[in-house]
């Protein structure tokens, strides 16, 4: 039997590597070098001769065809689709002179915000480039915010000295500042740029905003063009598909919360969520709330119709409601609520706000209601850290950002679902 497609890319891979150890143990050499061995003369003219090149350009081929046909082809398109968030994230560490200020920290690294202090860049704006890079195998991070080069990154390097290329970067700065609408600049107190994270700075507004000149956030701008809103809140149920084992998220058990608990999903959009907990958890009445808008004109009219949603909706199981989630949550006299459900509502805004909210949930909240937060848990996917930055000046966070964010507003994360292969989770909370 002719071997499988996955076994003859394995198999050029394995050929090409063969050769490429062979050519190595020839050389002198013990390996062909890591992604961490800093380029060497020896190295480079090992890794640049003709018959390696060969060989590695082969390798590389089967090597990306093999991870493209093994990833979730999803992710594989929404990885292509924003890939200039790595361009917009090598300009800003270029111009804040990273290459050169990393080069002369050494192999031990340096904590961003000493990365950053020379040309005075926004502290948090590096750390997110950085990671987004790092993901990316250009630069590593030893520790949290500890960042240090390796062999891709330092061909960024261009081995002028810190000094000089600080000095010349505030130059350009000053020159900047006397001329606002000149060239762009990712450094000093101000974020002039033209590459797609402008303003990523100023809290109250995400570059979206900026760019069709509106003071408006995204969820209430988006209002005055309901085609638009329509079509985001589909985007919705597209992430559903990103990972296609989320669709059977294997998080929390639903089964667990007795008859007649009452869910409610915060934040709903067209009530992919909703949908969702109520077929997993039969016993449950669940109430998706959303802005009024969206309720109104996108989720009801689903819901309404849909043939597998309707019956759910009709006999009640299932409710929408408008309610804007920085007011207080309407009160409910008969029972008390199990659980505040929030899928991707908390990487959407910038922290004070999602204090805002959380708090708002916890003062409706009894002792025994859970809070749980659907949100990316593990850092594996950190192009999505810029595009909640774009659209709405958000953010993907760590678990330790997720912890102070959580406790700010009262609530302690008791428990991690992660889903098996994706960076997505379920926080569960309770009442500190
Ligand atoms: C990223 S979407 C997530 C939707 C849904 N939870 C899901 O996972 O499919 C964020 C949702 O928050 C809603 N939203 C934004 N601001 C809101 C507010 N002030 N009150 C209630 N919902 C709001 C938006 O309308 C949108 O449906």
């Amino acid at each position: 039997m002719a071997p499988s497609y996955l076994r003859q890319l394995l198999a050029v891979l394995t050929e090409q590597v063969d050769k490429i150890e062979g050519l190595a143990e020839k050389n002198g050499l013990s390996q062909y070098p890591s992604l961490d061995e800093l380029p060497n003369e020896k190295q480079n003219e090992f890794t640049t001769h003709q018959d390696v090149v060969q060989a590695t350009y082969l390798a590389s081929s089967a090597a990306s065809q093999l991870a493209a046909t093994l990833k979730p082809s999803g992710l594989l398109v929404y990885e292509r689709a924003s890939a200039h968030y790595m361009s917009s994230a090598m300009r800003v560490v270029s111009e804040a002179c990273v290459p050169e200020i990393l080069r002369e920290a050494g192999p031990q690294g340096l904590h961003v915000k000493d990365i950053a202090a020379p040309t005075g860049t926004d502290v948090k704006v590096l750390s997110r480039a950085l990671r987004c890079l790092c993901t990316n195998y250009v630069f590593k991070e030893l520790s949290p915010d500890v960042f240090a080069h390796n062999r891709p990154s330092s061909f960024m390097d261009t081995q002028k000295p810190v000094d000089f290329v600080v000095k010349h970067a505030i130059e350009k700065k000053r020159s900047i500042d006397a001329h606002p609408h000149g060239i762009a600049a990712v450094h000093g107190d101000r974020y002039h740029d033209t590459n797609g994270i402008l303003a990523v700075l100023d809290h109250n507004k995400a570059p979206v905003s900026t760019a069709f000149q509106t003071d408006e956030e995204i969820w209430k701008w988006i209002e005055h063009y309901p085609g638009h809103l329509k079509r985001l809140q589909m985007v919705m149920m597209g992430w559903s598909s990103l990972y296609p084992h989320k669709k059977n998220m294997s998080g929390f058990d639903w089964m667990s919360l007795p008859k007649d608990s009452l869910v409610i999903d915060v934040g709903t959009g067209i009530g992919s969520e909703a949908a969702r907990i109520a077929k997993l958890g039969p016993q449950l009445k669940v109430v998706g709330q959303d802005r009024a808008q969206t309720i109104n004109d996108v989720a009801l009219p689903k819901w309404k119709t849909d043939p597998e949603l309707k019956p759910m909706f009709d006999s009640g199981r299932v409710s929408l409601e408008a309610h804007n989630f920085f007011d207080n949550q309407p009160v409910r006299q008969s029972q008390s609520v199990a659980v505040f459900y929030l899928r991707y509502i908390t990487h959407d805004w910038p922290l004070e706000e999602n204090i805002k909210i959380l708090k708002k949930l916890h003062a409706a909240a009894s002792k025994d209601t859970l809070l749980i937060l659907a949100e990316q848990a593990f850092s594996e996917v950190y192009l999505m850290d810029l595009t909640m930055a774009v659209l709405a000046n958000g953010q993907e966070r760590t678990i330790g950002e997720h912890k102070e964010m959580t406790e700010a507003a009262g609530w302690r994360i008791v428990k991690i679902h992660q889903t098996p292969g994706c960076c997505f989770g379920e926080i569960v909370c309770e009442k500190i």
